[in-house]
């Protein structure tokens, strides 16, 4: 059957009402058969949903106990010290993004969240760079020069998130029935921006003009999000308009596509509106890393 088929026939499923768990053993088995089995699985999920778990998805627990710990760290530090990397005043973007400085949904008043955005960079700058920092979002990270481990936590947890999403072009090529290299090429400096967030506890009176971030879809092919175990807070927007719960499970990362997949397969694959609100009382930590192609992709119907 066709990608066009099965989403007519997508069309008439019921909404969803939770978020499956795909488990990535497989996906680099060395038998086609049974890596198109598992990109049949993804295919499925990413058009009726855009919404899902990876399990087995290879980054050790160390390397994202430390971007945790030294994300905690790095909030805790004085505003007037976080200002200085202020996202406003660095190149493309780069930096400390304060509470309310954003507002992914302008019916509310502002997300609830600070954050701090990073691009493309090696870990060790010794000119032997694997790839060209360029492209719309080029620019020089900012880290804070006396906490030495921020920069080294979040960037190697970064670089293990980057070699995720690379193994993973190949597989939403085969979901699209395309040759698994199809994204090989236009991948080779690719979009990679990634946000290490903090939500701070949202208490008192539920306001519901307050939000941790307002719902929205993501701009590029997808997210890979890690969301601290424990806490509920992320939710995503199903066909009814109803909020499911999309919490944490352990041992898992979230994947969510994002507009670019959705424009390209002509939305067949979904970019599912989510939200976060954290009103569990504790403050909440998360890292999104958002993978789009190289910037100068021609989007061709690829269906
Ligand atoms: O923190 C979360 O769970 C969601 C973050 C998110 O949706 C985003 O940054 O685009
Ligand atoms: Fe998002």
């Amino acid at each position: 059957m066709s990608l066009v088929g099965v989403a007519q026939m997508a069309a008439l499923n019921e909404p969803f009402d939770h978020i499956s768990i795909i488990d990535l053993k497989d996906m680099c088995n060395p038998d086609l058969a049974i890596r198109k089995n598992l990109a049949d699985h993804v295919r499925d999920v990413c058009i009726n949903v855009g919404f899902l778990y990876l399990q087995n998805y290879g980054i050790p627990d160390k390397i994202i106990e430390d971007a945790l710990e030294a994300s905690k760290t790095f909030f805790s530090l004085p505003l007037e010290r976080k200002m200085q990397f202020d996202f406003r005043k660095t190149p493309n973007y780069k930096g400390y993004n304060p509470l309310l400085s954003g507002n992914h949904d302008p019916r509310y008043n502002g997300d609830l969240h600070e954050g701090f955005d990073i691009g493309w960079e090696e870990l060790r700058a010794d000119g032997n760079d694997k790839r060209a920092n360029d492209g719309a979002m080029a620019g020089a990270n900012v880290w804070p020069a006396d906490f030495p481990k921020f920069r080294e936590s979040v960037l190697t947890y970064y670089h293990a998130a980057i070699e995720l999403g690379r193994k993973l072009f190949p597989l939403f090529a085969l979901a699209l029935d395309l040759p698994e290299d199809f994204f090989d090429d236009k991948t080779k400096n690719a979009a990679a921006i990634m946000r290490v967030l903090h939500y701070p506890p949202q208490t008192g009176p539920v306001d519901d003009l307050v939000v941790g971030i307002g719902a929205h879809t993501d701009y590029e092919c997808f997210t890979l999000l890690w969301q601290e175990p424990g806490i509920q807070a992320l939710q995503v927007l199903n066909k009814q308009n109803q909020w499911i719960d999309a919490p944490p499970i352990p041992g898992t990362l979230v994947l969510n596509l994002g507009d670019q997949f959705a424009r390209w397969t002509n939305d067949v694959f979904k970019s599912t509106v989510h939200r976060a609100i954290n009103r569990g009382g504790v403050h909440r930590y998360s890292i999104p890393l958002f993978f789009g192609t190289d910037y100068d992709v021609k989007l061709e119907l690829c269906v």
